[in-house]
């Protein structure tokens, strides 16, 4: 019996059997008071083995005289020591110690984060981030240390500079591996990284793109003139994915990417898309990273895939100024260039940052194009006057930039359905001890979130009809309303009145905003300009018949980036 020769030797002082228990308890206690206090990471092995496991392995052994077998000893000791860590830090996650104490929330929010992850799991956080809010107020708890804001006048401080990425960004990345400017979370070596990617996305940087810009557009109008002329039905999610993954290869890794030609016969969106529904609820519990990166998935696939690709990109150069060119320093504007490692990295964060992102928010604008059809007409119209029958193809990026219904409509898509709908995410600065945010004290253990979906269809931002697909909202300052008054004895009467149309920018958030801002949003919309020009110029486009589009509604699924499901359409070359 070793462990009880042990026990013989040290002569651990005898305790009887309520004192041993109690002293279970107690180590328990003080393990949840390290934590809290130390912040002990689990993804640190040595002070993870040394509280979890050595602790209640040294408590229990004060139980060896009570029990015949050590087993029992050990089990009993084990289960009381979680038991009892376990209740302690559920009840002061209730109580009125805690910080967050005066925020209203789902009880299960406060106690553990395995509830948002429970949600994401079950893809239906939106709609319980939404219950929440409209329960408890504009300031929820929706985890044990993380608050979620639906108010505009506090979105400047919670997205600013001195706010970087929260918690939950650990759990994007692979901690083995360089951080990729999107999850750096220290604001100065974000600040580093962000340099190249501001080179790689300015104006000029654009503009130099716009060859494969127009390449890649013409390419997706010529394949889908092939299916127009067979009749096919088109699924246009996922022609508007091929597209970006296509264009998102050209950039990140100067090409290689030919879902528009060949299809997915690499299963590459495929992998991609495993990889945006694994990391929707892992992210939530970042220390278990590195354990699940153990598990065979498609995210080491996927890596695989982009250092091939940026092998051979860096064998074979390129004539074109890609963001590869920009992350190499290829044109030497900053002082070193980066490292393969953190080249791959940063290639995969362009190709889920840029195609995910741009391909649902095409389709999204589709979508709704399509059940408005007055819109529909409306655009088309606008582009056949910028871009007149015989006079070229409806690609000028200039002259699209200008075009002022275009690009509500394209505001109107990234309102109501942004790429990402509820998780703008944030932490004061390690070691900054806290900050003050519109009187609400946010203490360095604490994450914020800003939703930008709800901010997007408040009434106090968006109005009226803040649920309703309605470019003119980014056009007009009045509008005419209709009610019904039936305070004339009970008989309804039809009225109209003018009212102010509220869209208030600093609401508008689909791009987040401060220096975390989405670096490539001038690449998006001068993609999605030409995306949906080029087609209304070629194309009659609609539903299959007797598509139910609620089958669309239903199927937007908030993955942290909003994916969404099939969307047929006929298309009918215009002559
Ligand atoms: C419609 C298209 C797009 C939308 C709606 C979108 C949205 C966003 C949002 C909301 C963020 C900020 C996340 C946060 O604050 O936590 C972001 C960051 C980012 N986006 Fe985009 N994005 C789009 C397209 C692109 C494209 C085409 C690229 C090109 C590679 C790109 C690259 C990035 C990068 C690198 C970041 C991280 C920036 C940083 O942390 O400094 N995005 N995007």
């Amino acid at each position: 019996m070793p462990l009880l020769q042990v026990y013989e030797r040290f002569r651990l002082p005898e305790l009887d059997m309520r004192d041993a228990f109690l002293l279970v308890v107690a180590g328990a206690l003080v393990t949840h008071l390290i934590y809290k206090k130390y912040e002990v990471q689990p993804s640190s092995y040595f002070p993870t083995f040394l509280l979890l496991g050595l602790t209640p392995c040294l408590c229990s052994s004060f139980l060896l005289r009570h029990f015949s077998s050590p087993v029992t000893v050990y089990v009993l000791g084990f289960s009381t020591f979680y038991a009892s860590l376990l209740t302690s830090i559920a009840c002061y996650r209730l109580s009125p110690w805690h910080p967050l104490a005066r925020y209203p929330g789902p009880v299960l929010a406060k106690l553990t984060k395995f509830w948002i992850v429970y949600r994401f799991y079950r893809r239906d956080y939106l709609p319980n981030i939404i219950a929440a809010h409209k329960k408890y107020g504009d300031i929820v708890r929706m985890g044990p240390n993380e608050l979620s804001f639906v108010n505009a006048d506090l979105v400047p401080h919670l997205l600013a500079p001195d706010m970087p990425k929260g918690p939950s960004w650990d759990g994007r990345r692979n901690p083995d591996l360089p951080a990729s400017v999107i999850v750096t979370r220290s604001s100065k070596e974000h600040a580093q990284k962000r340099v190249f990617w501001s080179h790689a996305f300015s104006t000029t940087s654009v503009r130099d793109m716009q060859p494969t810009i127009t390449r890649r557009v013409l390419q997706l109008a010529e394949e889908l003139e092939k299916r127009a002329v067979a009749k096919q039905t088109v699924n246009i999610t996922e022609w508007m994915s091929f597209f970006a993954f296509d264009f998102m290869g050209d950039m990140a890794f100067g090409g290689g990417f030919e879902l528009m030609r060949d299809g997915d016969t690499r299963g590459l969106w495929k992998m991609m898309d495993e990889r945006v529904q694994g990391m929707a609820w892992q992210m939530h519990i970042p220390w278990a990273t590195r354990m699940f990166l153990k598990l065979p998935s498609k995210v080491e696939a996927f890596r695989k895939f982009t250092i091939e690709c940026a092998l051979q990109r860096m064998k074979n150069g390129s004539s074109v100024k890609d963001l590869f060119y920009h992350l190499h320093n290829e044109a030497n504007t900053v002082k070193r260039s980066l490292t393969l490692e953190e080249l791959v990295v940063s290639g995969e964060t362009a190709i889920v940052a840029g195609s995910d992102t741009t391909s649902t928010t095409m389709t999204g604008i589709w979508y709704f194009l399509l059940s408005h059809p007055e819109c529909y007409e409306r655009l088309q119209k606008e582009v056949d006057a910028a871009f007149p029958h015989g006079e070229g193809d409806a690609l000028d990026p200039v002259r699209l930039a200008e075009m002022k219904y275009l690009n509500a409509v394209i505001n109107e898509g990234l309102r109501l359905q942004p790429a990402i709908s509820t998780f703008l995410h944030r932490a004061p600065e390690q070691g900054s001890g806290g900050k003050w945010i519109g009187g609400h004290f946010i203490s360095e253990g604490t994450a914020v979130n800003v939703p930008p979906y709800l901010l997007h269809r408040d009434p106090r931002y968006f109005s009226p009809n803040p649920e309703s697909f309605w470019p003119d909202r980014w056009l007009q300052e009045e509008s005419t309303i209709s009610y019904t008054n039936n305070s004339t004895g009970g008989k309804e009467v039809k009225k109209e009145r003018r009212v102010k149309v509220i869209t208030d920018t600093a609401a508008f958030v689909p791009f987040s905003a401060g220096n975390r801002n989405c670096v490539g949003k001038n690449l998006a919309l001068t993609e999605m300009r030409a995306v949906i020009a080029l087609l209304m110029q070629r194309f009659e486009m609609r539903f299959v018949d007797g598509y139910d589009t609620r089958r669309f509604e239903e199927s937007v699924m908030d993955l942290f980036i909003t994916k969404v499901g099939e969307l047929p359409v006929r298309l009918t070359p215009r002559t």
